[in-house]
């Protein structure tokens, strides 16, 4: 299918707020795209995914804008183009980088987004930014919060549902105020309406994968929970989800911050970036609330809604009832039985083609 046939509902949306008409997104032109990134220019490269590079560039108007433009052509790449342009085009939230507009002209498939000059939480832990300390614990307490509730409009209250399937540190970008919006729906998928799950060929990235997801292909919206447990842990630690221990082992955040909780040492967990300066009823509170998203069984985990209210303070009994549940208080849980420890992959990145084994069964359960 071709993707302008898959688009034919998608049209820019008026949205009527206070009598004003406003639109949401428009077709651009390559020309107008050339113009605004000098021509794709090298300095102007912001990073690259799987789908493509990622450009800085500025519109006639002044306002700042982000392109990706898709590597290679191909009919796989269109219909993951047109899905990416078909979930942005339903959302808007404020936790959720919404889609400015799109090009497809010949073979080339642009997506135009709202620059976010804070970049992604992921050079802030880890990146070219994370030396400065930007992250204090206010900021690092927003965050978690603000991309949980993006989520949670995904989960529910988007029609159809949305599961993500692609949450991590450089998915959630981070604007002028440090806001949250978390970005990058080119994995997504749409739920069908009563399902509990889909069966879909596994894509995603090692180390934030759910087990179950990673092994058998079933996405749900407990596959982003897991994901979104692991995020958590590294926002309060620093920590990779996946570090190299020796040069033929690795070791998963979970593995490394059970034994810690086990002891009540929630301090070691802490990122020393922020030298001590934290709330610690919160800092515990993100890291049990990690923990139990990040189970191996899924029916353990949490939901999205749930989590936005544990992260506020609220739910007061649930959390007494997650702290002493069994995965803190017995010795080593089963619980460390994650992908980490078989997979090593330099990029951490799984693409269908790596995965070609695993059917593409897309039913709904
Ligand atoms: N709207 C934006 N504003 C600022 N930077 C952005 C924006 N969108 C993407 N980027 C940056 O561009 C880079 C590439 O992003 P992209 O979403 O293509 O890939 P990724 O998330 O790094 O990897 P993957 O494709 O594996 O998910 C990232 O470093 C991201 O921080």
């Amino acid at each position: 299918m071709d993707f302008r046939s898959f688009l034919c509902c998608t049209k820019p949306s008026d949205r009527k707020e206070k009598g004003k008409k406003e639109i949401t997104w428009r077709i651009f032109s390559l020309k107008e795209l050339h113009a605004a990134t000098n021509n794709f220019n090298y300095d102007n490269k912001l990073g690259e995914g799987g789908f493509g590079s990622v450009y800085w560039g500025q519109l006639w108007d002044g306002s700042q804008i982000a392109v990706k433009r898709l590597k290679v052509w191909s009919n796989k790449a269109d219909m993951e183009f047109a899905v990416e342009i078909e979930i942005l085009a339903r959302v808007r939230h404020k936790n959720l980088l919404s889609l400015r507009g799109y090009c497809a002209e010949g073979q080339e498939r642009l997506i135009v987004y709202d620059y976010m000059p804070n970049l992604s939480l992921l050079s802030h832990l880890h990146g070219q930014s994370s030396s400065e300390s930007t992250l204090d614990w206010p900021r690092r307490m927003a965050i978690a919060i603000g991309s949980a509730e993006g989520i949670a409009y995904l989960h529910h209250h988007a029609t159809p549902h949305i599961i993500h399937r692609n949450i991590k540190a450089n998915n959630v970008l981070l604007d002028e105020d440090f806001k949250p919006l978390v970005a990058d729906f080119s994995f997504a998928k749409l739920m069908p309406d009563g399902a509990t799950h889909v069966t879909t060929r596994v894509k995603g990235t090692l180390g934030y994968m759910a087990p179950e997801y990673a092994a058998l292909g079933k996405a749900s919206e407990s596959c982003d929970v897991y994901s979104f447990g692991i995020l958590l842990l590294e926002l309060a630690s620093g920590k990779k989800p996946i570090e190299k221990i020796n040069s033929t082992s690795t070791r998963s955040i979970k593995e490394w911050a059970l034994p810690l909780v086990y002891a009540r040492k929630f301090s070691e967990i802490a990122d020393p970036k922020m030298n001590g300066t934290y709330v610690e009823e919160e800092l515990k509170r993100v890291i049990f609330v990690g923990l139990i998203c990040a189970h191996d069984q899924p029916e353990k985990r949490l939901t999205i809604l749930e989590v936005v209210e544990l992260l506020k303070g609220e739910l007061k009994e649930k959390f007494v009832a997650i702290e002493s549940d069994e995965m803190f208080v017995t010795g080593r849980s089963a619980d460390c039985n994650d992908e980490a420890s078989v997979a090593d992959n330099s990029s951490g990145f799984i693409s269908e083609d790596k995965q070609e084994q695993v059917q593409e069964i897309e039913k709904a359960a």
